[in-house]
C-alpha cells in the first residue's frame, strides 16, 4: 500500500485534497482524521503539517508527498521533487522599507527575518554576504521590521499585498520560485504505485490546462485550420453529412481558448464549441 503525506493545514491543504480528490482518491471530510485509507486504490494518506511532509518522506516512513519547494528545501530532507503540481505558486524574496535597500550586498551586517532559515543561510552564504542574524519567526515576518528585530525579511510572495501594507518593498532577484510538488524519497528506486499516482496527477493537470475545441471546416480549409489547432498528437477530423465539410476535434491550451477561436473563425471555420475536459490519461 503506497503511504502518502498530505498537507493537513495551511494553503497548500485544500488545494492539495482536492487534487487527489479529483485524481479518484477518497479524502478525508474531517479535518481532525490524521490517517485515511483508501483500500480501493491501495494508498494510505497521513494528514501531516505541511512543514514535516518532507521529513518524513525523507525518512522513508512514506513513500511521496505533498508539499511546497520552497517547504522541501528548507527542511534539508532527503527528498527530491517528482511532480510539479501548479499551485500554490510564490515567489520567495528579499524585502525591506521601502527605499532603504536597493541591492543584496547590503544585508550584510543587518539581521533578516524569516520563516525559512535554512533557505536564507544557504542563499546567503552561497553569495557571500554575512548577516548579523537569521532570526528565526513562525510566520507574519512582514512585521518583523516594525517591531524592531529585523532590518530585513526574507518572505513567501504572492500579490505583494501583505508587503506593502507592512510598508515593505522586494529587492535583488528572486531566491526562489515555488509552487506544490509531488516529492519522493532522494536516490531510492520508485516505490509501487507512485507512477499510478503521477499519472492520475498528470491527468488532472492537463485536464485543467487544456479544452477539447469541436468546430466544423470547409474540406478545402481543413490544413488550414489544422495548424492553428495542431492537438497534442494529431487531431480528429472527421467527415460530416455536407461532404464538403469537415468536422474537427482538438486539445487546445485553456489559457488560449479565444485567441485558438478568433483565428478559427477568421479562416472559416464555424459552429466552435468548448469543452471541458473532466479527466484524461495521456
Ligand atoms: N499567499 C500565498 N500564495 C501562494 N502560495 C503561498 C502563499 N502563502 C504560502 N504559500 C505557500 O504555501 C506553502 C506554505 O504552507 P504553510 O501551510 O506553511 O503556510 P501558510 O499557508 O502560510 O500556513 P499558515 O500561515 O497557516 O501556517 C509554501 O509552499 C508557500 O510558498
Ligand atoms: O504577497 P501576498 O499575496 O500578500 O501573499 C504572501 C503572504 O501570504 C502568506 O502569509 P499567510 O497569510 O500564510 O500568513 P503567515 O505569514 O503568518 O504565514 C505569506 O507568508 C505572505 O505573508
Ligand atoms: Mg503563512
Amino acid at each position: 500500500m503506497l503511504r502518502i503525506a498530505v498537507p493537513n493545514k495551511g494553503s497548500l491543504s485544500e488545494p492539495a485534497s482536492e487534487m487527489l480528490r479529483e485524481a479518484g482518491y477518497r479524502q478525508r471530510r474531517d479535518t481532525r482524521e490524521l490517517v485515511l485509507a483508501d483500500p480501493d486504490n491501495d494508498v494510505e494518506f497521513f494528514f501531516l503539517r505541511p512543514r514535516d511532509v518532507a521529513v518524513y518522506v525523507g525518512a522513508g516512513t512514506v513513500d511521496a508527498g505533498i508539499t511546497g519547494r520552497d517547504l522541501m528545501l528548507d527542511s534539508a530532507a532527503d527528498a527530491e521533487e517528482h511532480l510539479p503540481l501548479g499551485f500554490a505558486r510564490s515567489t520567495f524574496r528579499f524585502a525591506a522599507p521601502t527605499g532603504e535597500i536597493t541591492d543584496i550586498a547590503q544585508i550584510e551586517g543587518r539581521r533578516v527575518a524569516t520563516s525559512y532559515s535554512v533557505l536564507v543561510g544557504q542563499y546567503l552564504a552561497e553569495h557571500g554576504i554575512t548577516p548579523t542574524a537569521i532570526v528565526h519567526l513562525d510566520g507574519a515576518v512582514e512585521s518583523s521590521v516594525r517591531l524592531g528585530v529585523a532590518e530585513v525579511i526574507a518572505d513567501v510572495v504572492e500579490t505583494g499585498t501583505t508587503l506593502r501594507a507592512a510598508g515593505l518593498e522586494i529587492f535583488g532577484e528572486p531566491i526562489l520560485r515555488s509552487e506544490a510538488v509531488l516529492i519522493r524519497r532522494k536516490g531510492v528506486e520508485a516505490p509501487a504505485g507512485l507512477d499510478t499516482l503521477t499519472r492520475r496527477l498528470q491527468g488532472v493537470l492537463t485536464a485543467h490546462e487544456y479544452v477539447l475545441m469541436d468546430y466544423d471546416v470547409p474540406q478545402s480549409l481543413v490544413d488550414a485550420a489544422v495548424a492553428i489547432t495542431p492537438g497534442l498528437e494529431s487531431p480528429t477530423v472527421s467527415p460530416l453529412h455536407d461532404r464538403d465539410w469537415a468536422a474537427v476535434r482538438a486539445m487546445v491550451r485553456r489559457s488560449e481558448t479565444n485567441q485558438v477561436m478568433d483565428a478559427l473563425y477568421d479562416v472559416g471555420a464555424r459552429a466552435i464549441l468548448v469543452t471541458s475536459i473532466h479527466a484524461c490519461r495521456l
